[in-house]
């Protein structure tokens, strides 16, 4: 590929029953018109699947296969070709209809990308939704892309972060099941999510001194103790540790009470204690608009902020504005994390530890 040419993104298209080979196409066609010779996309999904897909969509559109050795960039004349990497389906996929039959097929969606990003290939990956529960039924263990990647990329601890609607909301625990929620709060693991957060929204978000407002765990964070110890316990000797090594990092703040203006305003990120804290008013804010960001990766990556839709699935209504928004986010902290690469290697001043 010429070096003037960005490498490309991986679009990983996930649950075939589900509405992620709709919403992968429609964004992507929206992204190659819109941005001609930007970034190019690659989906990983199965070839014929996708063109059944488009015909069932009545798009006009044409295929081609990925071809590593001869990349394809898309310029103006050619916004309408979509670049498949094929990831052969291992059973006929009905729209609506889950199958615990395509389980592997998921997985190596992912694994497909991960390897193009492993090999130079891809610049990051931007993930359509899977379905977690058919993938257990499968009989494998999964818990959710951030976990996955986690695990294939050997991270020890990630961070989920969603951002739309004006606000980035990251979370202390990921899909952790409510009752083991205050033991997976340690000040250990706290003050890792707060390390990885404040370090990839300065170096992938361009941010230089990032304001993080925490939440409390408890009603009211605690009441000062009578609604529990957490917050005394755990969340203020961490946040104070922060303010003493200079980071504007501020709480806790009452869960109920932190997303209004008079605090967001001013804020680059809230970080909440569990998914079902956080993730409910951002939605509200942002749904179809959203993006979710493991953070503390060493690739980008980048989701919708919805799931497979199985009740839409096949109609062509799906909203596609949350995955055109994970592919410009996608872009964005590709460009981000090149600059400061370029700034670091010329200074000689490497990028704070994680
Ligand atoms: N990044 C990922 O892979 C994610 C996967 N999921 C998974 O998705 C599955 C279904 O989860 P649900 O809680 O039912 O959430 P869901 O987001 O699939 O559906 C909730 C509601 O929103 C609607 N909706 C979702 N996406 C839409 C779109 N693009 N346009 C218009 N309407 C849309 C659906 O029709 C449904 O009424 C679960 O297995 C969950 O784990 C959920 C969130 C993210
Ligand atoms: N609510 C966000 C979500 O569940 C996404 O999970 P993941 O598959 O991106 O880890």
């Amino acid at each position: 590929m010429d070096s003037n040419t960005p490498l490309p993104l991986a679009l990983t298209t996930g649950e075939p029953a589900g509405i992620g080979a709709e919403v992968s196409l429609r964004a992507a066609l929206q992204w190659q018109n819109q941005t001609p010779s930007l970034t190019p996309l690659v989906l990983m999904g199965d070839y014929d699947f996708l063109i059944a897909t488009a015909r069932n969509m009545a798009l006009d559109v044409q295929f081609r296969h990925y071809d590593a050795n001869a990349p394809f960039t898309h310029t103006q004349d050619a916004t309408q070709i979509i670049q498949v990497a094929h990831v052969p389906l291992r059973a006929p996929a009905t729209a609506g209809q889950l199958s615990t039959a395509n389980a592997p097929h998921v997985l190596e969606l992912l694994d497909t990308a991960l390897n193009g990003i492993a090999s130079q290939q891809f610049s990051g990956m931007v993930t359509a939704p899977v379905h977690k529960g058919i993938i257990n039924d499968a009989g494998i263990a999964f818990t959710g892309h951030t976990e996955y990647l986690a695990d294939k990329t050997q991270t020890d601890q990630v961070v989920m972060m969603l951002a739309g609607g004006g606000m980035r909301v990251a979370l202390a625990t990921t899909h952790v099941p409510l009752k083991l929620i205050s033991d997976a709060i340690t000040i250990p693991s706290l003050t890792r999510t707060l390390d990885i957060l404040l370090h990839d929204l300065t170096v992938k978000f361009n941010i230089a001194q990032p304001r993080v407002l925490v939440t409390g765990l408890n009603p009211h964070a605690g009441e000062g103790g009578h609604m529990g110890m957490e917050e005394i316990d755990v969340i203020t000797p961490v946040i104070q540790s922060f303010q003493q090594r200079g980071h504007d990092v501020r709480g806790p703040y009452p869960a109920d009470t932190l997303f209004q203006p008079h605090y967001l305003n001013d804020a680059d990120a809230v970080l909440a204690m569990y998914h079902d804290q956080g993730l409910p008013v951002l939605k509200y804010a942002s749904f179809g608009h959203g993006v979710n960001i493991t953070l503390g990766l060493p690739i980008i990556r980048t989701s919708v902020d919805h799931g497979t839709a199985i009740d839409l699935a096949g109609k062509n209504t799906a909203d596609a504005g949350s995955m055109f928004a994970a592919i410009q986010c996608a872009h964005d902290m590709v460009h981000a994390s090149h600059m400061n690469a370029a700034v670091n290697t010329q200074t000689n001043v490497s990028t704070r530890k994680i």
